[in-house]
């Protein structure tokens, strides 16, 4: 069995997650597996979230599951151009719905997110979303690829050699990442020419195109100025296969580093993001230039639940209701799926340095407003 790097307290992950873990250690060709600190057991595919390691030669194209691409981006705006708190009460809504609108696909189920959050200094749009459709089409691909390699390798294995993947696969591949990344970019801008258009941030008005929600600002660059308002960009991702010259990366539900860039490292809806950079560089090349994607889920969706019903008090339940008053139904009670996103579900954060020594912290943001998944 090829040697685990844990990047995280062995003793706070489950028994199932960290069984799937060894067994994945064991599997030819794969090395330097890393466990980050939101590992945690995933019940569809074989590897635990918060997971990466390297091959050569062959790769596991099926590790990831549909949502490949899945990352985050955030937008920053200085907060010398913020006029005035974000009114829920006003703009939640208008928000809500435009938001269906920024994109043809939506942002998806689960726990993806598009929010506002803030530090001392600066406002930020995080936008945390995969690639829908596509990602499930090139999974459907990678199935194929694994099946047709088995047939000639004359077992039925899970991996697949390099020479099997062709120039179209890989581009395939790689588009399909690209495809995610825009559309982060269009939740992005298109949310800040919403907050300018209700007169949150100071803007050259008049600039603004009026249908700005079909517009297309996939081509915008990272640092800039939209209708006059500077911004700045950074995007990560988190569930992929990194093709490189020498080696293939996987990254199941770790994000990306780079030397230099700023990622996040959502929480939840109650305790907003981390923002980070590798400073150690050989510690990040140790972990792949990896580390969490995320506080990590404590509890199953299913426990969620339970927790809400049972363990919560009352007055647990209200202090909820009134903290996420725009996300109650009609009835006045929150959908299944908030419930099971929000903040006990998740891990504490206090591991994510302690045991990824090499990230440091740039900031972190708190939560102003979040939209929740949405499917269309
Ligand atoms: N800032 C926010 N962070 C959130 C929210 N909901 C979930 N999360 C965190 O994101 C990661 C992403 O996990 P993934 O497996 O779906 O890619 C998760 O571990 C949480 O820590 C939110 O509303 N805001
Ligand atoms: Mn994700």
């Amino acid at each position: 069995m090829q040697p685990i790097a844990f990047y995280c307290d062995t003793n706070s992950i489950e028994q199932n997650a960290m069984d799937q873990l060894r067994q994945y250690a064991q599997k030819p060709f794969v090395n330097n597996i890393c466990a980050f600190t939101d590992i945690h057991y995933c019940s569809e595919k074989a590897l635990p979230v918060g997971v990466a390691f390297e091959t050569s030669g062959y790769c596991y194209p099926l590790i990831t599951g549909k949502d490949i691409g899945c990352g985050v981006m955030y937008l920053k705006i200085d907060k010398e151009y913020w006029r005035r708190p974000f009114d829920k009460d006003a703009h939640y809504r208008a928000l809500n719905f435009a938001h269906q609108k920024m994109t043809d696909d939506g942002l998806g189920g689960g726990n993806h997110f598009l929010s506002i959050e803030e530090d001392a200094n600066a406002i930020y749009i995080i936008c945390h979303t995969g690639t829908r459709d596509r990602g499930i089409a090139l999974y459907q691909q990678c199935i194929q690829l694994t099946r047709d390699f088995s047939l000639q390798y004359g077992q039925a294995v899970d991996f697949v050699h390099t020479d099997f993947l062709t120039a179209d696969f890989l581009k395939y591949y790689n588009d399909t990442l690209q495809f995610g990344y825009e559309r982060r970019k269009n939740f992005c801008f298109k949310t800040l020419i919403f907050l300018q258009n209700a007169n949150y941030i100071q803007c050259n008005k008049e600039a603004i195109d009026r249908n700005y929600l079909q517009a297309n600002f996939k081509g915008k660059d990272h640092t800039g100025a939209m209708n006059g308002t500077p911004y700045l960009l950074e995007d990560s991702i988190h569930n992929h296969l990194r093709f490189e010259e020498q080696r293939i990366v996987h990254r199941k539900g770790s994000t990306e580093l780079e030397k230099g860039k700023t990622v996040v490292i959502p929480l939840s809806m109650s305790r907003g993001s981390l923002l980070v950079q590798p400073a150690d560089l050989p510690g990040a090349g140790n972990a792949l230039y990896s580390c969490a994607h995320g506080a990590g889920r404590k509890l199953s969706r299913f426990d969620a639940m339970k927790y809400w019903k049972t363990v919560l008090k009352e007055k647990q339940r209200k202090a909820f209701k009134e903290q996420f008053a725009e996300l109650l139904d009609r009835s006045g009670n929150f959908p299944q799926g908030y419930v099971q996103e929000f903040d006990f579900a998740y891990k504490d954060s206090v591991d994510i340095f302690k045991h990824q020594p090499y990230l440091k912290k740039v900031t972190q943001t708190i939560p102003v407003v979040t939209i929740k998944y949405s499917e269309i």
